[in-house]
């Protein structure tokens, strides 16, 4: 299962928390992934955890103040990015351009979505994979995987649908290894999460708890 912390824009060290990944994944041979601020990137690249982008711009070289250009995250050590979280949604046109400015990059691409008939939609774009995340279990400790498991299950039939080769992760209130285990039931490939592990006063051992 493939761990992706999405540190938000909260007030932790993110090289702290990414060397804390980088450890965790190394003693378990577990597969995290940090997505720290744009202005993060580097210095968590270089911490050697697997670094992602929140977000990148629908947009490549030119006249695009404030933007976050593709392959400057990728130049920065990047190796995938988030587009369209709940907190960050995009027009669809946008989605799709911000797809094509990550594969210019080579970057890997998650495509977040409410739920499963936006997923489908998020499929069809042709991402490397979806997350499925329902906004009012962001944040609130409860995992999705317990409070609502037909939206996972109906997130990875819809994607499977579209193309069986695309990833499926899932999100919302993950903090624990049963919430990966029992997210990992439902067929998804992967979770997302961030509180659980950006909140802890001690994030290493939040995810040495996640992986166990
Ligand atoms: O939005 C999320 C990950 O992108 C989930 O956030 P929480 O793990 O804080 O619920």
């Amino acid at each position: 299962m493939f761990v992706l912390v999405n540190l938000k824009a909260y007030p932790c060290d993110p090289v702290a928390v990414a060397e804390a990944a980088e450890r965790v994944a190394t003693e378990h041979g577990a597969d995290v992934a940090i997505a720290p601020q744009a202005a993060h990137i580097q210095a968590v690249a270089q911490s050697g955890a697997e670094t992602w982008a929140q977000h990148v711009s629908p947009v490549g070289h030119g006249s695009h103040t404030g933007s976050t250009l593709a392959e400057a995250a990728a130049d920065a050590g990047a190796v995938g990015t988030l587009l369209n979280h709940s907190e960050n949604r995009l027009k669809l046109a946008d989605i799709d351009a911000s797809l094509d400015a990550a594969e210019r990059a080579e970057l890997s691409t998650v495509v977040c979505a409410n739920n499963p008939d936006q997923i489908a939609a998020a499929a069809a774009l042709g991402p490397d994979a979806v997350a499925v995340e329902p906004p009012e279990l962001i944040g609130t400790g409860t995992p999705v995987s317990q409070a609502d498991p037909d939206i996972v299950r109906d997130a990875v039939a819809a994607t499977k649908r579209v193309d069986p080769e695309i990833e499926v992760y899932c999100g919302a209130g993950i903090s624990t290894g049963e919430d990966i285990a029992a997210a990992e039931e439902l067929g998804a490939d992967g979770v997302l999460l961030a509180s659980g592990v950006a909140k802890a006063a001690d994030p290493q051992a939040a995810l040495e708890a996640l992986v166990d």
